[in-house]
């Protein structure tokens, strides 16, 4: 059994050795020579898989360590009989820590307090119902849109677009992207939704650089619009346009998903989804592969309020680290993906352990997914 893994996954040579030969490989470009004896193809998002990839080779399974497929032409896998598997939800932690991250240093850098801000999330899925959930426990105002779920009946105050962009202060998107079909998210922050923003609105994308018009958000920034930026995700990649990097609050190299535990999960997920493929099925426990985290213990004296969980935050993850060597790079060949390569060991909250003195403090901690507990100390 030959099983080809992309280079940027995590502890996949340790599991699928498990099952097979394997064999690490560039996910852009792939090797095309390395698919002639391969019976199975693990990639991440950055390698389209369909027919052009696949058709006559030996490929019986494909597995992604990603969140987002429209990287992948499922329809043409179903046809000709590979297997597939997506990895949902497993970087999902990742991308809301990294959106809490951007939006307590904006708060911070221009004094505001979250909890006067509304905040707008489009697409309520494993990422966008984390946010929810962890801006509710902080006291901060969410107002949801979700066409699909509210149309199959889901539990939830689901609003139109419009009433998001209209009320909103902050307005994030966590769709997938959809270039058709009654749910388009192609271009979905275009020219006209972008200018009707609430003067000093934040503007956050961390889901598919299309889903927002990238030249239509340049020249509204450009025409002097009252308007804060974080972009994760760009149009298109790798290629973005530096212009528009020099005009965003916040530029990161698509890596809001990319925690270790985000990754590993990736992994362990398509890991186990093709071992029950073959037939040989295995589960894997994530806290047997991670390493110990670098601050793993610290104590909280007294009450939590925003510039306390900022700091808190920002010793497990400030995304200024991200911003910086992306400034740096864009516009040179290969950066981006180097930058995402060797990307610098980053942990999730939960890997932080929070004595807390205060009650409520270890309480709300909890609630947003840190390790934490209440004990007096004093
Ligand atoms: N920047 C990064 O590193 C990462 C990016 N992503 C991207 O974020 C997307 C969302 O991730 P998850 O929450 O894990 O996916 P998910 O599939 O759990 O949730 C997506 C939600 O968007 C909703 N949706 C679909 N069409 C919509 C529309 N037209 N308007 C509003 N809502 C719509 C769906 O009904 C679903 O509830 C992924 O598809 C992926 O493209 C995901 C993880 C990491
Ligand atoms: O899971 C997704 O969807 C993502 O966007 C990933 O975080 C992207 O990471 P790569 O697969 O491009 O390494």
């Amino acid at each position: 059994m030959k099983i080809l893994v992309d280079e940027n996954m995590p502890y996949a040579r340790e599991l699928f050795s498990r099952l097979g030969e394997v064999r690490a490989v560039t996910g852009r470009p792939l090797p095309e020579e390395a698919l002639d004896d391969a019976d199975a193809l693990m990639v991440r998002s950055v390698t389209k898989v369909n027919a052009a990839l696949l058709a006559g080779k030996p490929v019986k399974f494909v597995g992604t360590a990603t969140a987002g497929t429209d990287h992948v032409d499922e329809e043409w896998l179903a046809q000709a009989g590979i297997g597939f598997s997506a990895a949902p939800g497993c970087n999902a932690i990742a991308v809301v820590e990294y959106v809490f991250s951007a939006l307590l240093m904006l708060a911070e850098r221009d004094g505001f307090a979250l909890t006067d801000r509304t905040v707008g999330i489009v697409g309520v899925g494993n990422v966008g119902g984390r946010l929810q959930k962890r801006l509710e426990a902080l006291g901060i105002k969410t107002l949801l849109c979700d066409p699909p779920r509210a149309d199959k009946g889901d539990d939830g105050d689901f609003l139109p677009l419009e009433t998001l962009v209209e009320q909103a202060d902050v307005l994030t998107f966590h769709t997938p992207l959809f270039k058709d079909g009654p749910y388009k998210t192609l271009h979905l922050a275009d020219e006209a939704l972008i200018s009707r923003l609430k003067p000093g609105a934040i503007l956050i994308n961390a889901c598919r650089g299309a889903v927002v018009d990238n030249s239509a958000l340049l020249a509204r920034l450009n025409a002097g619009q009252r308007l804060s930026t974080v972009l994760d995700v760009w149009e298109p990649e790798p290629d973005l346009n530096t212009e528009l990097l020099t005009q965003v609050d916040i530029g990161t190299a698509h890596i809001a998903g990319y925690t270790l535990e985000g990754k590993a999960r990736g992994t362990t997920q398509v890991f186990e989804a093709y071992s029950e493929f073959i037939g040989q099925r295995h589960q894997i426990s994530l806290d047997t592969l991670l390493p110990a985290p670098e601050f793993g213990r610290i104590t909280l004296h007294g009450p939590l309020d925003q510039a306390t969980l900022k700091r808190l935050v920002h010793l497990v993850y400030d995304v200024r680290r991200d911003d910086a060597p992306l400034r740096q790079v864009a516009g040179k060949a290969g950066e981006f993906d180097k930058l995402r390569k060797n990307y610098q060991e980053r942990r999730e909250w939960s890997s932080l352990y929070v004595q807390c003195d205060d009650a409520r403090a270890a309480e709300t901690l909890t609630k947003l997914g840190f390790n934490a507990v209440h004990h007096a100390t004093r």
